[in-house]
């Protein structure tokens, strides 16, 4: 049995700092690792983690899995971009290393396969394709992903913006690959959570609708600002 059947129907928490903040004060591996005790307590069922500090600091505090990615570089690819993150953030802890397998080039000039083929070949962590298309997911799997994500869907030139997350997308791949499918990508409330299920997701990763105070009083902030703030006595 594998780790990823320990995950179905569940919830997994995506415990990061804001990516494009590096003043983000969350950006702390205790901190994360508190978060982390705190989601799990709660009841997700894996937490998916940014790079060795935070996965190390993490996989101490919890006895769920941790998926682990290594955020680096400003390139178009920048989640676990070369073998060597994959290897390393694996090497730190992690059960599932998360790594994107979309076709765009890559820093270190190897292919999705190549990478996956070097994470077998020094660790037995499994691999989760983050995609944003159904194309790349089906290439993702005969590559060798042991499991498929919507992570990048929104952030790719082969994927529109959006304001919600990519429903479509999650029953698309569900149609489309033999492998688990998770739902990733603007997931804020319980309704959305339900509809993922429902289209085919294997689990449901929901990250700063939970784990940021940045993201969400920003958020709250702007909204206010933008007109909710009208009947909150401006006069
Ligand atoms: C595109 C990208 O860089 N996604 C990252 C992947 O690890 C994280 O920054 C997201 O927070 C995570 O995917 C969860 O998504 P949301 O925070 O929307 O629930």
């Amino acid at each position: 049995m594998s780790v990823l059947d320990d995950l179905a129907g569940g919830l997994v928490v995506s415990c990061q700092p804001l990516p494009h903040d590096p003043d983000d004060p969350m950006r702390d591996p205790y901190v994360q690792a508190r978060v982390a005790a705190a989601v799990v307590r709660g009841g997700a069922v894996a937490i998916r983690a940014n790079g060795p500090a935070d996965v190390r600091a993490v996989r101490a505090a919890v006895d769920v899995p941790v998926i682990g990615l290594y955020k680096h570089g400003d390139a178009d690819v920048f989640i676990t971009p070369t073998a060597a993150h994959a290897v390393e953030v694996a090497l730190a802890g992690a059960r599932i290393v998360a790594v994107d397998a979309t076709d765009r080039p890559r820093p270190d000039g190897r292919t999705f396969a190549d990478t996956v083929r070097a994470l077998r070949g020094r660790t037995d962590a499994l691999v989760l394709a983050d995609v944003s298309t159904v194309a790349e997911g089906v290439a993702a799997v005969a590559a060798g992903a042991d499991a498929v994500a919507t992570t990048l869907s929104g952030y790719t030139a082969a994927s529109p913006p959006a304001d919600g997350p990519d429903l479509a997308l999650v029953a698309d791949l569900a149609a489309a690959v033999a492998v688990p499918v998770f739902a990733e990508g603007r997931y804020r409330d319980a309704a959305q959570v339900g509809l993922a299920f429902a289209a085919g997701a294997h689990a449901v990763v929901v990250g700063n609708a939970i784990t940021s105070p940045l993201w969400l009083t920003r958020r709250l902030v702007s909204a206010v600002r933008q007109g909710a703030g009208a009947n909150l006595g401006h006069r």
